[in-house]
């Protein structure tokens, strides 16, 4: 049992009626899992007021309510306590509840539009080899030393962020690498965490249904930094453009990472094949098993956060050498003389890099063939620019479905369509069901093509009104190619 006075330490107090020494067993933000002796706290969210659930809250046992408005009928047996944000409230009374476990594991969070679940990745990978039992918080999977959690969200809901922090804390881990999105910094899901560090490696087009405009989720993201202690470091990267802004305001020490401007951490790309990249980082020559020159500035960003923690950077760079890198992204799988790659590139940006990666590293003569969709019940200004660069870049492109969610497919085909210029319809098809789509990319393709299947990376479902299907396009892309090659 805990005493809610507790808990609430330093939580931003609007007003209390009741007893401040009561004590309960949980917290709750969701009425439905409310349960006796729990403390409700009504959030705020996109669909619902949690306010509106208060009455079923305390129906379901509830004894403390936090809220910002107080409710119109006040009940003598429960306690309320009025604060100035329920969602930061939530975060704080989780920290709170769970005895703060970032204060002793060293909690480093990673933001940006794209590279944030490589770098997490490369991070708890990096730290598990050189010896730390390490925690991980990523879109692809939570992992608590090698135990794996499965991931719902980018960044889970601050109560759960703070119970598998606890959880790592008694497995033994000194440092957790955890991804922090746009949403869950405006939703207040890492409030009441004490981090050691951010990291910041890029920003671009993406989620501005939930933004609105793209201020607003520069903002977002440059909240991480502003709310970072003195102690902790911020490492931003600098060919970047929007670099600069994102730490304008943090008190921690601001240090910088860059390939094509000077910075505290700089890195050179020597040579850059579909085998892996050549860097020279700091004076010294590495070769890495990841493709790409994103793939250089992940790996940059890893190695200054990894220094930053005050590990060596010889035994740093040489055990990231060995590392393969996330899984779905730009996953190589070669069949009967064609590759495939199968990655997560579901924002513009993300696309553009991959397919320059591709032809960049291309040797001539092959053709690429690009399957992408995009998901439904997302920003949709993003689908015909996606479906322009894919054209653009590619020999040929087949537009198709990535989790429609409760759109119309073919209504996000339209709108991916619009971007493509008429003399380049010649080029490009439009096939609904994504498995036909990676099979006629499979019977286009001959001997050295390459086939990129963008958008869904390690996803191994399509979602379709609110159930999801078993889906992996690596599984289905390998079925296809060996039964056409066989034969
Ligand atoms: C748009 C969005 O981010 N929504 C998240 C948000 O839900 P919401 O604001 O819509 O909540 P709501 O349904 O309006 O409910 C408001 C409050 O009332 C409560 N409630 C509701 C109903 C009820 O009967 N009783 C009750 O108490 C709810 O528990 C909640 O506290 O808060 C929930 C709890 O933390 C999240 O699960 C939910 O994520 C949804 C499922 C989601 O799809 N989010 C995506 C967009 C997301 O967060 N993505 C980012 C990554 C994006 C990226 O970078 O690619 C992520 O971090 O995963
Ligand atoms: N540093 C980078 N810069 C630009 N693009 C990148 C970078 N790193 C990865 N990418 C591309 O973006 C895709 C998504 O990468 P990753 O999953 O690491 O990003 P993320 O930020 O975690 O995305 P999400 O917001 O969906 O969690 C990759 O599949 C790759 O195509
Ligand atoms: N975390 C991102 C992932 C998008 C991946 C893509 N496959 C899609 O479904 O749009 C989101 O939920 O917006
Ligand atoms: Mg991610």
């Amino acid at each position: 049992m805990k005493v809610l006075k507790d808990i609430l330490y330093k939580v931003s107090l609007v007003s209390s009626i009741g007893d401040m020494d009561a004590r309960f067993k949980e917290i709750v933000f969701d009425s439905r899992q409310a349960s006796a002796s729990c403390a409700f706290v009504a959030v705020r969210g996109t669909q619902v007021d949690g306010h509106d659930y208060i009455d079923k809250a305390i129906e379901s046992g509830a004894k403390i309510i936090v809220c910002e408005d107080l409710p119109a009928e006040i009940i003598p047996s429960i306690t309320y306590v009025q604060v100035v944000n329920s969602a930061r409230a939530l975060g704080i009374m989780a920290a709170n509840f769970y005895d703060n476990p970032s204060r002793k594991v060293k909690v480093i969070a990673v933001t940006g539009t794209n590279g944030k679940t490589t770098t997490v990745t490369l991070l708890h990978q990096l730290f598990q080899a050189m010896g730390y039992t390490s925690g991980l918080l990523s879109t692809v999977e939570n992992k608590i030393s090698d135990e794996v959690i499965p991931s719902t969200h980018t960044t889970p809901d601050a109560l759960s962020v703070q119970s598998l922090l606890r959880k790592m804390l008694d497995a033994g881990c000194t440092h957790c690498f955890m991804e922090a999105s746009s949403h869950a910094i405006v939703q207040e899901r890492i409030a009441g965490l004490e981090l050691a560090g951010a990291v910041f490696s890029n920003i671009s087009h993406d989620h501005l249904d939930y933004h609105k405009t793209f201020d607003e989720y520069i903002k977002a993201k440059k909240k991480l930094f502003d709310d970072l202690p003195k102690d902790a470091f911020a490492l931003v990267n600098l060919d970047d453009k929007r670099g600069k802004v994102m730490v304008q305001n943090t008190k921690a020490t601001v240090q910088t990472y860059a390939l094509k401007t000077s910075a505290d951490f700089k890195a050179k790309i020597l040579s850059n094949t579909l085998e892996g990249l050549e860097l020279e980082i700091n004076g010294k020559l590495i070769w890495f098993r990841m493709i790409g020159a994103f793939n250089a500035y992940n790996i940059l960003s890893v190695f200054g956060t990894a220094s930053l923690l005050g590990e060596d950077e010889e035994e740093v760079l040489q055990t990231l050498s060995a590392i393969p890198g996330a899984r779905g992204r730009f996953d190589r799988i070669s069949i009967g003389g064609i590759t495939a790659i199968v990655d997560y590139a579901h924002t513009p940006d993300a696309l553009d890099n991959v397919l320059k990666t591709i032809n960049d590293v291309r040797t001539g003569g092959e053709q690429l063939i690009t399957v992408v969709g995009c998901g439904g019940n997302r920003d949709k200004t993003k689908r015909p620019e996606m479906a322009r660069l894919a054209v653009a870049f590619s020999d040929k492109a087949i537009l198709t479905s990535d989790n429609p969610r409760f759109e119309e497919p073919q209504a996000i085909l339209d709108d991916m369509q619009a971007g493509v210029g008429p003399s380049d319809l010649r080029k490009t098809l439009t096939i609904v069901d994504r498995r036909e789509a990676i099979k006629t990319a499979c019977m286009l393709s001959g001997r050295g093509d390459i086939i990129l299947i963008a958008g869904k990376g390690h996803e191994d479902y399509q979602e379709i009104k609110g159930v999801k299907h078993h889906f992996d396009d690596a599984e289905v892309v390998t079925e296809y190619l060996k039964q056409l090659t066989q034969n």
